[in-house]
């Protein structure tokens, strides 16, 4: 005990206190507080105490274990509380309201274990007289630093601040404080055993000093953690409502960023080299740092999307099994034994030379028969993909190139937009209408073509807006046409040619039947039983409607009668199966276009027919010839062609040459104008081979004599009377089958091309070889 310590005994309170050990920490004087009692020697106590002057002592127990409450279990120096009020619990412990009052130390136990009960000396604050201005400013900064802490942190109410003003004694600051500050037990209990106050004070300050820094580095590390959520907050609000304005716009919510992940993924995965993924690279780089609603931004995307989407890939090698091939030929296509046995050697070298690259085929023929079926036959022979477009009437060779990104809403070129549609690199790719590429200011197409089509230039190809080498030789070209004459000479040298020349009646007949009706009958939402087509009203189709070379028109009147069927069965209004007959015909398809009277014949001098090989397969022409007496000279209509005008001079001079051999006199042609004419005036003709039809027209003008009947001709004249040879041959023998004519007028050279024209189409014809317009003369009179 200290000497400076006085022992004061309180009127009010007990000598004798009874003890409740404290578990937790000191109590200080000064202080009101509830208190929980839950241990039944402590509960004994306070009921001790109530009945007595409801005083007891409160002291801590040296370590915080429940079961130590003996005498030596604590310290010596505690306070004794006033019980203000007792609250009884429902579970047997009981709630006091205590307010503390004094110190005191222990005297003496009169018990040697719990409930402890001991005589005890009350302890007053020691204050020097001395002390009194040291004091006095230890209390004011105490008071200073305290506001400062109680500003800093909240915990400090406000109530605790207006306590702290209103006490005066020094002493009881320092308790005050002592009792809110964090500090340790053991430390609180040794302020409390402190009774100098000056003492008592410099310790507090201490603890205030340590609980500033504390604070200081609470809040920096506070500070620190709000500036990281406020930031990431921030960041997060942001974005939400950028997500929210794109929202109500109607973008794509956080487009760019997963546009580009994705770009970057797709980009990653096709492992580019070179100059290649420099570009691309390059090109993935510019489109992060975009603005989306740039419009450059839209052209990065676009373009990035068309690199990411074609097929760079190597493709596997060709499965080529020739067996299967002609199986799939024979299933698509009635007849065309020559062209499917031309497909077929073309996939036998490409086997054995190993090679995907190389020769292109081109389909020449009329309309309508079959060139584009059978270049998706030989996809699926090959099991590749088909694509089709085509080059008719194409003048920019951007169409084929494509245009240079600089270009407002520049795309790629029909190839690599062909090829991001298969989304394979090795497809079979129909170029059609390859003999109707134009020509203009905007570059040459044709030129184009043959970069993509030439195997020693389209292995780099490069499109104008792709602007990197692309690899186009496994793509397998195959170009349509229905004439080889206006294809420019260095595309068609790199070319393979399979003619198609046409149907003759038959063929077409067995094409209705098995392809083009149940075909039809399919697109009508019809059955097989609902519609019956007899032989003869086939024939008839094609004989009054559909006389082209193909069968295209034949499959256009087979969807209409198909079509007013459908009607008729919906409605019910006929008996199943409907037939089709020859006499119900027009019914279904009106008035037929010709009638068998409009066969082409020869019914005066004047008349010969000939045969003739346009785009639209081959066709018979009548030659007409009529003298207008008065002046001289030759005339000719009929939309004749420059090289068919010059047929007509050669003939006209060589018959005036000859004309004696036949008795005519030269007057004839002196007092006439001759003039020439080949009807169907609209449609352009030309070629020389009419040239000796014509030689024979002026002849029977001449002489006055008829021409033989279904007689037809063809053969290029010379101006010394030699017949020439022609081309095309095959399609004019179907369009003589077609015309009923039953003698055909050829030049010797072309005798040879007899054997490719096969049995059925030459079947009831017979071909007479020329070499001079003389035999033609005898033949035809
Ligand atoms: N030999 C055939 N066997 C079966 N069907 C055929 C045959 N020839 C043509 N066809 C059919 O005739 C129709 C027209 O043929 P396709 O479209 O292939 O003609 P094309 O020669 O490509 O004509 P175009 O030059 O006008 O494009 C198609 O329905 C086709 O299946």
């Amino acid at each position: 005990m200290s000497e400076k310590e006085i022992i004061v005994a309180e009127q009010a309170l007990p000598d004798k206190l009874f003890i409740v050990p404290l578990l937790g920490k000191p109590i200080f004087p000064g202080i009101f507080t509830p208190i929980m009692i839950t241990s039944n020697d402590d509960i004994e106590i306070v009921n001790q105490a109530m009945e007595n002057d409801k005083v007891i002592g409160l002291i801590l127990l040296k370590e915080e274990d429940e079961s130590a409450t003996g005498p030596k279990d604590i310290y010596q120096v505690g306070t004794a509380a006033k019980i203000v009020k007792k609250i009884n619990l429902p579970d047997g412990g009981v709630n006091i309201f205590i307010s503390t009052v004094k110190r005191f130390r222990i005297r003496k136990f009169f018990t040697s274990e719990a409930p402890l009960i001991a005589a005890v000396d009350y302890l007053d604050d020691i204050v020097g007289s001395e002390q009194k201005d040291e004091l006095k400013a230890l209390t004011r900064s105490v008071i200073s630093e305290m506001k400062q802490i109680s500003e800093d942190n909240p915990l400090f109410s406000e109530e605790m601040r207006l306590n702290m003003v209103n006490i005066d004694n020094p002493g009881k600051i320092a308790d005050f404080i002592t009792s809110i500050l964090n500090i340790d037990r053991v430390q609180q209990q040794q302020i409390l055993e402190e009774l100098d106050v000056r003492a008592r004070m410099e310790k507090v300050l201490v603890f205030i000093k340590k609980e500033q820094d504390l604070l200081r580095i609470q809040k920096k590390i506070a500070t620190q953690i709000n500036e990281k959520i406020e930031k990431s907050q921030r960041e997060y609000f942001l974005r939400e409502e950028i997500k929210a304005i794109k929202k109500e716009l109607g973008e794509p919510v956080d487009s760019k960023s997963s546009e580009y992940i994705k770009f970057k993924e797709m980009v990653d995965k096709l492992n580019f080299e070179g100059e290649i993924k420099e570009q691309v690279e390059r090109e993935l780089e510019k489109f992060a740092l975009m603005d989306p609603s740039s419009s450059e931004y839209i052209v990065t995307r676009n373009y990035l999307e068309t690199i990411v989407n074609l097929p760079w890939e190597e493709p596997k090698p060709d499965v080529i099994d020739i067996a299967k091939g002609e199986k799939i030929l024979n299933h698509d296509h009635y007849g065309l034994d020559d062209v499917k046995e031309r497909i077929l050697e073309y996939l036998a070298v490409r086997k054995l030379k190993n090679d995907t690259k190389g020769s292109i085929i081109i389909l020449v023929g009329p309309p309508g028969v079959g060139k584009t079926s059978i270049g998706k036959s030989v996809a699926r022979a090959l099991g590749r993909e088909f694509f089709r477009f085509s080059v008719g009437g194409m003048r920019d060779e951007a169409e084929i190139k494509g245009h240079r990104r600089t270009y407002v809403g520049a795309m790629p070129g029909k190839i690599i937009q062909g090829l991001k549609i298969v989304k394979n690199k090795a497809p079979v790719f129909m170029i059609d209408e390859i003999d109707k590429l134009g020509q203009s200011y905007q570059g040459d197409p044709s030129s184009a073509l043959l970069e993509v089509l030439d195997p020693e230039q389209n292995i780099a190809f490069r499109d104008h807006y792709l602007d990197l080498p692309f690899d186009l030789s496994h793509i397998l070209f195959i170009a349509t046409a229905n004439t080889l004459d206006s294809i420019p000479r260095p595309l068609l040298d790199r070319m393979e040619i399979i003619r198609l020349s046409g149907y003759i009646t038959d063929e077409k007949i067995e094409i209705a039947k098995r392809y083009l009706i149940p075909k039809s009958l399919k697109k009508h939402g019809l059955i097989k039983g609902q519609i019956a087509y007899n032989k003869t009203a086939l024939r008839s189709i094609v004989d009054g409607y559909a006389r082209e070379a193909g069968v295209r028109t034949f499959e256009k009147c087979i969807d209409k009668i198909n079509r007013k069927a459908a009607k008729k069965i919906v409605m019910g209004t006929e008996e199943l199966p409907i037939k089709i007959s020859k006499d119900n015909l027009e019914g279904f398809l009106k008035k037929p276009y010709f009638r068998d009277d409009e066969i082409k014949r020869v019914s005066i001098p004047g008349m010969s027919l000939g045969l003739a090989w346009t785009s639209m397969g081959g066709d018979t022409l009548i030659i007409e010839a009529i003298n207008i007496p008065g002046k001289s000279g030759l005339q000719l209509t009929g939309q004749m062609g420059d090289v068919m005008k010059e047929s007509a001079a050669i003939a006209f001079s060589h018959v005036k040459q000859i004309a004696g051999d036949y008795g005519i006199k030269q007057e004839f042609f002196e007092k006439n104008v001759i003039h020439l004419h080949i009807p169907e005036g609209a449609t352009p003709k030309d070629g020389p081979s009419a040239g000796i039809t014509m030689a024979t027209a002026l002849i029977s003008l001449a002489t006055g004599k008829v021409i033989k009947k279904n007689l037809a001709m063809t053969g290029e004249l010379s101006l010394t009377g030699k017949v020439l040879p022609i081309g095309g041959l095959k399609e004019k023998t179907i369009a003589a089958q077609r015309n009923k004519v039953k003698d055909i007028i050829i030049p010797k050279p072309n005798e040879r091309d007899l054997d490719e024209i096969p049995a059925y189409i030459r079947k009831g014809i017979t071909f007479h070889p020329v070499e001079s317009l003389k035999e033609v003369l005898n033949l035809v009179f």
